[in-house]
């Protein structure tokens, strides 16, 4: 089975996990994306969603789904996101699509989250995905010197600007041994905004799409 339809089938198991009349946290990604398809196609009807990015935002709007400002809501029952890898604690490393901010921000407003991936995105230890940072503009050679003292490899990603008009520095090589540790210490930097890790906030649910059907997963 393709990776393509390990999401979609993690996707469809969490669209029933979704309730009508509800507002929702929706993350962003490929396998959002599919989130978003199979949703608009069932019979559930939710209240409105809050987005992760403007990607998602104006997908859900195709469908007809009202998107309404976080600013709005004061908790969302449950928030459904991919990532770029996640252990068995339901940590993750995200923000492969640069979208981290504000996927922080809606898993942080949402009472569950419900991880759906591909099973390629299973690790024992986090890592071999290079972390992405968003940081302002003009901390970025500061950010990146810090991040080289910390033992890391920064690397612009060239020509890409955040939803929040910031950049993104993928950093490789750091020990992600400590992920509570590392995410606190990264987000301490000045100028970093966040970071893609989410160990303070793990999922709370995770949905793998495997060749067998899809496995469900709660922190170990
Ligand atoms: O910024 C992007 C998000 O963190 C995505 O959830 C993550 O990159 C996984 O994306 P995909 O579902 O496309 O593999």
């Amino acid at each position: 089975m393709s990776a393509e339809a390990q999401k979609q089938a993690a996707a469809e198991v969490a669209v029933a996990k979704v309730e009508s009349g509800t507002v929702i946290g929706v993350g962003s990604g490929s396998t959002v994306n599919l989130f978003i398809d199979a949703l608009a196609a069932s019979d559930t009807r939710i209240e409105a969603a809050v987005a992760a990015s403007e990607a998602s935002a104006e997908r859900l709007r195709g469908h007809g789904i009202d998107v309404v400002d976080a600013n709005r809501v004061t908790e969302l029952a449950v928030y459904i996101d991919g990532a770029d890898e996640i252990n068995r604690h339901l940590q993750m490393i995200k923000g492969g699509g640069g979208a981290l901010t504000r996927e922080k921000i809606v898993a942080a407003l949402s009472k569950r989250f419900i991880c759906i991936v591909d099973e390629s995105k299973r690790v024992t230890a986090l890592g071999d995905f290079p972390l992405p940072v968003e940081v302002i503009p003009m901390a970025r050679s500061y950010v990146a010197r810090e991040l080289v003292k910390l033992g890391g490899r920064p690397e612009l990603r060239e020509g890409f600007t955040t939803d929040n008009g910031n950049i993104i520095l993928d950093v490789r090589s750091l020990d992600l041994s400590k992920p509570l540790h590392r995410e606190q210490e990264l987000n301490n930097l000045a100028g970093v905004v966040t970071n893609g890790l989410f160990a303070l906030r793990p999922a709370d649910e995770l949905l793998v799409g495997t060749d067998t059907g899809v496995q469900r997963f709660t922190a170990a």
